[in-house]
């Protein structure tokens, strides 16, 4: 099926009105998969559909336009609802470069065996003149993968976001102003679960786009948003704001240290809190009152206790602390441990151990896996000695750990 969007732009996407299973939830209304021709000099495709219609799709396409002639298949984010047809369209046509970011085009390497294809690497701001047209890209990680990035078509006007914008709802009216019934409901939820986990990307999405003159937002899912476009900008900006609830949360920090290396981590944990608006408390166990410490942590959203490892175990009064905290409410409150280690690091898995004893939430990689849908910085964080890269992820680590106590 092939729908004009503007002048050459093309919609040559597949309407999935079946309920489709995805990332555990089952989509009632159905989605789309978008994807875009354009027409020009330099024909271009804009992502593809979802792999289980690649075959569809691509015989599709070639009704439209000889397969050979495209020069460029657009890849804004890698996951197989988008990419999924890359490898079929690829397959046929021979003539094209697949445009990716740097991290776009290894995972689609992999992942497809594209090896021996020829890629165009582009970073924030590259343009791309496709003969008639020109595209212009902007990197947007973690929205929703961290490879994933935009594509804006400065003569149309029209922005090309991938996931960003999208709306799962199976539909044949293609636009919003056409929309039958209900969908703004739909975006929202949307938002809330791809987007929302993910938040500060999104705030720095929409600095990248506040420049940009957009008539049409073209996303991957559900409708082409060409009515009151600045209207979906505005909700993302007000899902995504915080509003003052930065300044009321709180966290406490709380480490013990034999010759400084877990202090440097905690300072380094507090800087990222600091980044997303949260100062913390701090304190050093060794000079500090343990219930005013425990008064802390009772009216705090969370909570980071470290502790080096000697001799296969926690230093100082760590143990103390933690023995004391089994008595506090811990419902709601979000926890995780650190520690500088030398070999083995047992310190910090004790810490852990006590915390969800506790009935703390305990942060760690598997939940972020789950929750926000990224591996890394690893929890609880374990890092040698205290050498640079490990205290430049300590800091990575405050702000994610924040960004958890800020959107709960
Ligand atoms: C007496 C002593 C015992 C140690 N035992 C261990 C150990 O069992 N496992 C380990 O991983 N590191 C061990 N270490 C290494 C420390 O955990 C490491 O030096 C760490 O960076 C110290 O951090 P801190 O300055 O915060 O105390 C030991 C260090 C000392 C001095």
């Amino acid at each position: 099926m092939m729908n004009k969007i503007t002048d050459n732009v093309f919609w040559v996407g597949k309407n999935d009105d079946r309920k489709v299973p995805f990332h555990r939830l089952i989509l009632e209304r159905g989605t789309t998969y978008n994807s875009y021709l354009l027409t020009t000099e330099k024909p271009t495709v804009i992502d593809t559909v979802d792999i289980a219609f690649a075959k569809e799709y691509v015989d599709r396409l070639s009704e439209h336009i000889d397969l050979n002639t495209i020069e460029y298949i657009v890849i804004n984010h890698v996951e197989p609802d988008h990419a999924g047809a890359l490898p079929a369209l690829a397959a046929r046509a021979k003539n094209a470069k697949i445009v990716a970011t740097q991290i776009g085009s290894e995972l689609l390497k992999d992942m497809f065996k594209l090896h021996n294809r020829e890629f165009v690497i582009v970073h924030d701001g590259d343009k791309l003149d496709i003969g008639g047209k020109t595209l212009q890209f902007f990197e947007t990680p973690y929205l929703h993968t961290e490879e994933t990035m935009v594509t804006y078509s400065i003569e149309d006007k029209a922005l090309f976001p991938c996931d960003i914008f999208s709306t799962h709802i199976a539909n044949t009216e293609l636009f919003n102003d056409l929309a039958q019934g209900e969908y703004i409901e739909d975006f929202k939820v949307y938002y809330q679960l791809i987007m929302a986990p993910h938040r500060p990307y999104v705030r720095d999405m929409l600095k990248k786009i506040s420049n940009l003159e957009i008539e049409i937002i073209a996303p991957s899912h559900g409708y082409i948003l060409r009515e009151n476009v600045n209207d979906f900008i505005r909700m993302y900006d007000e899902m995504s704001s915080l509003g003052d609830s930065a300044s009321s949360k709180k966290v406490t920090i709380v480490f013990s240290t034999m010759t400084g290396n877990t202090s440097k981590i905690a300072g380094k944990l507090a800087e990222g809190l600091k980044e997303v608006g949260i100062e913390p408390y701090v304190f050093n166990l060794k000079n500090s009152n343990l219930d005013e410490v425990l008064d802390r942590i009772k009216i705090s959203d969370g909570v980071l206790i470290g502790s080096s490892t000697k001799y296969g175990d926690m230093v100082g009064n760590v143990e103390e602390l933690l023995q004391a905290l089994k008595d506090v409410d811990a419902s709601g409150k979000f926890a995780a441990a650190f520690g500088s280690f030398g070999w083995s690091g047992e310190g910090i898995t004790h810490i852990e151990n006590y915390l969800n004893d506790s009935g703390f939430t305990v942060v760690t990689q598997k939940y972020l896996i789950l929750n926000r849908g990224i591996d890394s910085p690893a929890f609880p964080l374990r890092i040698k000695f205290s050498n640079e890269a490990g205290l430049n992820i300590a800091q990575e680590a405050g702000k994610i750990f924040g960004e958890q106590v800020l959107t709960h």
